[in-house]
């Protein structure tokens, strides 16, 4: 099982590199390890058998790689397809809502072992250009928790942490508008 990096480790704080095409096979495999990765946490016996928290997205930098590519892996409903299951290359917010939400149960990380309470505002739709394991460019539009996840992968590739997105004055201070989600 890889190793996921906690806070403390600088490359969590680093701004990581574009990715270029067409990717190496060290890079392929980087993108397999990742989802690899969530299936395997998502996965009881799996996640058991090797301590895993279940995690529905993990960014290069987790494991130390500092390149600009995340996975992520959104469970559906119970026994149908995942909402979403996507490698993201270079992902770039190319547009954002003005329109705040945030999880109603605040955030959590894999790299970071403990619990910080609070609101994290983010957008609650975004769209999205990143590029897959091939090359090809997409765009696509993500709205509520989807775009929650990536909002939170993208913040890795960026150094980004999710509480530093709470406010230390008043953590559940909250836009009054804003989209709270179970
Ligand atoms: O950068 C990526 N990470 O740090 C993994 C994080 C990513 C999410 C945190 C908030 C938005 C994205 C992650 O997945 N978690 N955070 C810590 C422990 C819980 C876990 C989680 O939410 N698990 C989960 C949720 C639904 C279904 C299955 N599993
Ligand atoms: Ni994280």
């Amino acid at each position: 099982m890889k190793n996921i990096i906690r806070e403390g480790n600088p490359i969590l704080r680093a701004r990581s590199s574009e990715m270029t095409f067409p990717l190496s096979n060290d890079d392929k495999q980087l993108a397999h390890d990742l989802m690899e990765f969530l299936e395997n946490s998502q996965d009881e016996e799996i996640a058991e058998k090797y301590h895993l928290r279940a995690g529905v997205g993990l960014a290069a930098p987790q494991l130390a790689i500092s390149k600009r590519m995340t996975a992520v892996l959104i469970p559906g409903p119970e026994g149908e397809e995942p909402s979403l299951k996507q490698v993201l290359i270079n992902p770039t917010i190319l547009s954002q809502s003005v329109q705040v939400a945030a999880l109603s149960e605040g955030e959590g990380c894999l790299s970071v072992d403990r619990d910080v309470p609070g609101y994290v505002p983010r957008a609650d739709r975004i769209t999205l250009r990143y590029f897959d394991i091939e090359g090809v460019q997409h765009k696509i539009r993500l709205k509520n928790y989807e775009a929650i996840v990536v909002q939170h992968e993208i913040d890795h590739l960026n150094g980004i942490l999710f509480f530093d997105h709470i406010n230390n004055d008043k953590p559940f201070a909250i836009p009054n508008d804003a989209i709270m989600l179970e």
